[in-house]
């Protein structure tokens, strides 16, 4: 929510290849993203749209602010949509795909699990691990919300979590996990950990949208302005008329 009467904020991925395709993105619309401070600074404008505060947050947290009303617009993920809270895209209107940051979310697990294919396999290695093994399944992964809602649809309860702050992929050679819920877009990092995705392990396909905010406070003021703002970015989409 912008604390001016009229006036938007807007979330951009403070670092990475979702950054910088961010700014293309809206530089091919000649709105140029300057950030004055620096890639340490997360305060931002765009030159030509003075209404327009940019912010920069991680790709997660945008997710979570459009989901609270915390920005009114901004880009990220799908993936992190679905995952930041069960009933997330109800708060938001997705408005359109970027063509960028187009990645899948599966379920890989070693390829030397010869005899498990499909989800239903996965279950039944769940229900016997603990009798076999001595202990839990593991699933390393930052999808936890996304993992536990998939694993429920295949009524696998019998695993255990282990949430990953980066590098998923090493988590089974490690030993620190038994298979993976991770992103993947050429899947050459999980060939070069030896991983293999289910043959329905597809949890979501995902891609860099612009997002609109359903449950910031939208006032006719700052709706007129989203309004211009979207017709430059590629039109205002039908969902719009719902904001207030
Ligand atoms: N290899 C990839 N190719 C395309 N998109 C990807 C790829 N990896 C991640 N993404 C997408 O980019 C977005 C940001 O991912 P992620 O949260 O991993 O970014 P990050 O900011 O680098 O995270 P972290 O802060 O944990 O390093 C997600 O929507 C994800 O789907
Ligand atoms: O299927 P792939 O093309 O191998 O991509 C998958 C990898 O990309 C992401 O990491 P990161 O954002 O670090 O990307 P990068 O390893 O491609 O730089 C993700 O966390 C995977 O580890």
């Amino acid at each position: 929510m912008s604390t001016l009467p009229g006036g938007l904020t807007l979330a951009i991925p403070s670092k990475g290849r979702l950054e910088e395709l961010t700014r293309k993105a809206f530089s091919t619309a000649r709105m140029n993203i300057a950030r004055p401070g620096g890639a340490r600074s997360y305060v931002g404008s765009i030159k030509n749209q003075p209404q327009v505060t940019v912010r920069f947050y991680p790709a997660a947290e945008i997710a979570r602010e459009l989901i609270l009303g915390g920005v009114d617009i901004g880009v990220t993920g799908s993936d992190l949509i679905h995952e930041a809270s069960e009933n997330g895209e109800e708060n938001v209107l997705f408005v359109r795909g970027l063509g960028f940051g187009e990645a899948n979310v599966v379920v890989a697990i070693p390829d030397s699990w010869i005899d498990v294919q499909q989800m239903t396999d996965l279950a039944d290695v769940a229900s016997d691990f603990r009798s076999r093994h001595g202990r839990w399944l593991r699933v390393a992964t930052k999808y936890v919300n996304l993992t536990r809602r998939h694993f429920a649809k295949y009524g696998i309860a019998e695993y255990r979590i282990v949430e990953s702050a980066g590098a998923t992929e090493s988590a089974p050679a490690a030993g620190s996990a038994d298979l993976i819920v991770d992103i993947t877009s050429t899947g050459s990092t999980l060939a070069a950990n030896q991983l293999r995705v289910l043959e329905d392990g597809l949890i979501m396909k995902s891609e860099a949208n612009l997002i609109v905010s359903r449950t910031a406070d939208w006032t006719p003021l700052r709706k007129a302005q989203l309004e211009a703002l979207l017709s430059i970015m590629g039109g205002v989409p039908p969902g719009i008329s719902t904001l207030l």
